[in-house]
């Protein structure tokens, strides 16, 4: 599975970019500024969710066009066009097509997994746990496509509670049961498909033992039960001091992942940058696997500035590690002779340079 005829109309500094996509590699190279990131913004946005920039949509359209953005491509091999974008008269609301037809957002999991490093993730070993929860996410949602229609349902049943347990006027008690009957049936899949995720991680990490990565121990650290029937009851029982807070203090939106370097029995916040990054890039290297064993290609891997920090050794190890693996891979930096070391096989690059995309051969050449 890879994209191919990726299209970008309007999207950020892209009047109307086309993209005949390597299976493979996709390497695109450019100038600060140029547009690089934001075709792999409008890849990440073929999946449920933000995008890997979490930017509002209505920032989305390119400020000197008309308005409204689309964004398209072709899933190789299945006949599928998915597409996603905004109309002019509704900048907000984000609109999903297949094949052409209207679809849910979160629909787009059933078609491919997308997964991204980003320099931003440089901190993400040292910041909120949010930041490692959705990481953790992109990793179930590949593996469980169903976890998106869970977490949008979850979200939606909690938010009605927060509101309804802020008013002041007398609710009818058995609407919040069954906001909370709700929250425990998605809570507890999302919690069984993250949990499973982990589990299976763990052994395709083990099997990379020796590479040229650091190892990483990964955990979840849990706020609340488990279980949908546990945590009905915990949401129940802590109405009152969720009422205090403001918000629910219990359930999976407060889980968090625990990344751990085995090396130095370390945790990931006081690893160095690049050691970090080694663990980011262990994780998804295992997750590959993973996918690739439990669903076939459907991989598409966004590796955004993935040079930086990388010394050569490492470097070229990534895109051998990369190589031997299946799904297709799309990386940015400024200089083409960072990605000398990619396979030429099923590679082709872009050049960019203020919203325009050409396409200059594999390796350059
Ligand atoms: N809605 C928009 N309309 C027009 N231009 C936009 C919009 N949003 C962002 N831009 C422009 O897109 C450019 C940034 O593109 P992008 O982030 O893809 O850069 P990049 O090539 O990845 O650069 P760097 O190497 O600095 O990360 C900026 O010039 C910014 O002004």
């Amino acid at each position: 599975m890879a994209l191919s005829n990726l299209s970008l109309s309007q999207f950020r500094n892209h009047e109307a970019s086309r993209i005949a996509a390597g299976a493979r590699f996709n390497v695109i190279w450019g100038d600060n500024g140029a547009g690089k990131t934001n075709i792999l913004e409008a890849i990440s946005l073929l999946a449920p969710g933000r995008g890997m920039r979490r930017a509002s949509i209505d920032q989305m359209a390119r400020q000197q066009g008309p308005g409204g953005f689309a964004i398209s491509a072709d899933l190789a091999g299945e006949e599928v066009r998915i597409g996603t974008g905004t109309n002019a008269d509704a900048p907000s609301r984000r609109l999903v097509r297949v094949n052409g037809a209207a679809a849910a957002a979160t629909s787009l999991a059933d078609w491919l997994a997308v997964v991204w490093l980003t320099p931003a993730m440089d901190r993400l070993f040292l910041e909120g746990a949010g930041g490692r929860r959705r990481f953790l996410d992109r990793l179930v949602l590949a593996l469980h496509p169903a976890h998106a229609r869970h977490a949008a349902r979850y979200e939606a049943a909690m938010r009605e509670r927060n509101r309804l347990l802020g008013e002041t006027r007398a609710i009818d008690p058995g609407w919040i049961d069954a906001l909370e009957a709700r929250m425990a049936e998605h809570g507890g899949a999302m919690a069984e498909a993250r949990a499973d995720t982990l589990q299976a991680l763990e052994v395709q990490i083990d099997a990379l033992a020796d590479g040229p990565f650091a190892q990483p121990t990964l955990a979840l650290e849990r706020k609340g039960p488990v279980e949908a029937g546990a945590l009905a009851a915990a949401l129940r029982s802590g109405r009152a001091r969720d009422r205090a807070a403001g918000r629910a203090l219990a359930g999976p939106h407060r889980d968090d992942l625990i990344v751990t370097m085995r090396q130095k029995a370390q945790p990931a916040a006081l690893c160095s940058t690049g050691e970090q990054k080694a663990m980011l890039i262990a994780i998804i290297l295992a997750h590959a696997d993973l996918v690739a064993e439990r669903r076939g290609s459907r991989l598409i891997l966004l590796l955004d500035e993935i040079a930086a920090h990388l010394d050569p050794a490492r470097r070229a190890a990534l895109y051998e590690q990369l190589a031997d693996r299946s799904g297709q891979v799309w990386m940015t930096g400024t200089d083409a002779a960072l990605f000398e070391a990619v396979p030429l096989a099923g590679r082709a690059d872009w050049s960019v340079s203020g919203g325009v995309v050409s396409g200059v051969g594999a390796g350059g050449s």
